[in-house]
């Protein structure tokens, strides 16, 4: 087995000191996430080399990049950089912008890989335009696929979207979602918005004043009911669910390891996943089954444990649906009458869930 990627960085700036020691795995989106200012970009310009961080070291499986004595200079670094804006070359149209990232690929491949990427991201039908006749989205798209053609051991994001208008940003999701599922090389995506952690994220890692506070994967990141300044209001989790079946009145229902959760009809065939937020704020509590009740969703959970929030005489639940966390916010009083506490068997009704496509 590999050894995933190892980053330790210590930077002293003096108002700002970095000092991470990451262990992250080394397939699928690790999200660094963080309030401004927080570190996030100072740790990927340290793993690509354009941050010198004496005494740090970074290794992808077996390829030490830095280390005590070695520090691989930016250039001779197989990796991808993607920026909040695209730096597209504008002289050249859309290919020849792609060809310059195809240095490294054997010839025999290039045109073939070009055309896959290039689909991938839904650009083909853009290749003979230049940069300047592209949308923000369009151009970002490109500036991604030029840097996946450069054949990258490791994948650096920084705010990919943060420049994008919200349309864009929905639009250009789907594309990183089908790029997420695709690749089988790392990606370490710098966001502070928790909407792209949900979608994105397989492993997370909170920052806070240039220390990791949590690293995980997504859920295990995301129930810690320690950390309430991290998500605030946004607390919740993410499900994995595939769809189960059709049911009347233009309902689908998806089925998780915890349970079922019916939702507002799905077109899309039996057996597809479909990723679901649940927020904390939608998930209530009971006792015992409410069958007076207009919510559809009712599943049995364990009590985990609980702690207060940022929000006065409210608490966050943590809850065990078969091996599935979920997070419920529910007023002190509510804790004191039905007497919550870990180890007590409840119904968490869910009232609505965000599905993340
Ligand atoms: N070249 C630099 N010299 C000195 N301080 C810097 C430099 N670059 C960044 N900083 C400071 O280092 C800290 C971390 O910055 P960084 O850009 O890594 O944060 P971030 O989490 O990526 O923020 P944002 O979300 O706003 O991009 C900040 O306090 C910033 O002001």
């Amino acid at each position: 087995m590999s050894a995933g990627i190892q980053a330790r960085f210590r930077i002293d700036r003096g108002a700002f000191c970095l000092d991470v020691d990451l262990a992250l795995p080394d397939r699928g989106v690790s999200v660094l996430f963080g309030h401004s200012g927080s570190g996030k970009t100072t740790i990927l310009r340290a793993m690509a080399g354009l941050e010198r961080a004496p005494g740090g070291h970074f290794a992808i499986g077996e390829t030490v990049w830095q280390d005590a004595d070695r520090f691989t200079p930016v250039h001779e670094r197989e990796i991808g950089v993607v920026f909040q804006e695209a730096t597209l070359f504008p002289h050249l149209n859309v290919r020849r912008n792609l060809e310059f990232g195809l240095r490294r690929v054997p010839a025999g491949t290039r045109c073939h890989r070009l055309k896959d990427v290039a689909e991938m991201l839904g650009i083909a039908h853009l290749l003979d335009r230049p940069p300047g006749q592209l949308s923000g989205g369009e151009r970002q798209r490109a500036a991604i696929a030029r840097a996946l053609l450069n054949t990258p051991r490791i994948l650096l994001m920084d705010e990919p979207l943060a420049a994008l208008d919200l349309k864009r940003k929905r639009e250009i999701l789907p594309y990183l979602e089908r790029m997420h599922r695709e690749l089988s090389i790392p990606v370490i995506y710098v966001s502070h918005s928790p909407e792209e952690v949900a979608r994105l994220a397989d492993h997370l890692v909170l920052l806070d004043e240039g220390r990791a506070i949590a690293s995980g994967t997504l859920n295990t990141v995301l129930s810690r009911i320690d950390l309430p300044a991290a998500f605030a209001g946004d607390a919740g989790v993410v499900l994995d669910t595939v769809i189960d079946g059709q049911e009347e009145d233009h309902i689908t229902r998806l089925r998780f390891p915890g349970g079922v959760i019916r939702v507002a009809q799905r077109a899309e065939p039996v057996g597809t996943p479909l990723r679901c937020r649940v927020h904390a704020r939608n998930v209530s509590l009971a006792l015992v089954p409410q069958p007076q009740t207009s919510i559809l969703n009712c599943v049995s959970a364990l009590v985990v444990d609980l702690a207060p929030t940022d929000t006065p005489g409210q608490m966050l639940v943590r809850l065990d649906c078969a091996g599935e966390p979920l997070l419920a916010r529910i007023t002190e009083r509510s804790v004191r009458k039905l007497e919550i506490r870990p180890g007590l068997a409840v119904r968490a009704q869910i009232k609505s869930v965000a599905l993340l496509d």
